[in-house]
């Protein structure tokens, strides 16, 4: 099994300078992502806002489609909640990065209508890898933990979009007319 904790010789992470102040909404990169686009009438419609250094919060309430067990929200659902509030890390740092390996730990059950409070932050960087961790907490920001995961984002060129998406998502992407989700998916990559 190999270790979501930073391995000795780990940088910190670097906020670059161009990344969004503190309290920025971050908007979605794809307005067809499961996890922060508009496009999706039963996505997760993550509203994510950048913190301090590298980090970020975020909000996310369970709707009645996000449910396993009756009036309770799916785990798997609550997972994609947290590798999406952990993925737009990587806009902070100016890099293009994809989830490698998550792990995730259910501590309490979370009911339909829940607002999920969702913090994440980079806690190391060891050449393409960018260890995370995140949290979400229920009842308000400061509310009993709900769930929380360490997840391995790995560093890569924009060809890992476009030689393996299918092509007709892919030049609508291109076309994309917001700037800013544009430069996200590809003036960003090192
Ligand atoms: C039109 C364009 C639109 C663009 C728009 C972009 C917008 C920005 C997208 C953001 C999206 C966010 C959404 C949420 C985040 C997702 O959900 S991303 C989707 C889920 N993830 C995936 O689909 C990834 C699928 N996996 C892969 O493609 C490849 O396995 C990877 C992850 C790129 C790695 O392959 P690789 O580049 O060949 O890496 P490799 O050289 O083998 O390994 C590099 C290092 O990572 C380690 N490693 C690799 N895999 C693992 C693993 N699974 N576990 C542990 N360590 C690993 C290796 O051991 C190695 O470590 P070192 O030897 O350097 O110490």
């Amino acid at each position: 099994m190999r270790s979501l904790t930073p391995p000795p010789g780990a940088a910190a992470a670097d906020r670059h300078p161009d990344a969004p102040a503190p309290g920025t909404l971050l908007g979605s990169h794809y307005r067809h992502c499961f996890g922060c686009g508009s496009g999706q009438p039963h996505g997760l419609h993550l509203e994510t806002r950048a913190g301090e250094g590298v980090s970020v919060t975020a909000e996310f309430t369970v709707r009645p489609v996000h449910q396993g067990a009756p009036g309770l929200a799916h785990g798997g659902v609550l997972t994609t909640a947290l590798d999406e509030t952990m993925g737009s890390l990587g806009w902070l740092m100016h890099v293009i990065a994809v989830t490698g390996r998550l792990e995730t730990d259910f501590v309490r059950p979370v009911p339909v209508d829940t607002v999920l409070h969702l913090s994440a932050r980079a806690t190391g960087v060891h050449g393409r890898k960018i260890f995370t961790s995140a949290e979400g907490r229920i009842g308000g920001s400061g509310g009993p933990v709900a769930v929380r995961a360490e997840a391995l984002f790995i560093q890569v060129k924009v060809e890992h979009f476009t030689d393996n998406g299918r092509d007709e998502e892919i030049q609508a992407a291109m076309a994309d007319p917001d700037q800013v989700r544009r430069a996200r998916a590809f003036e960003v990559n090192p």
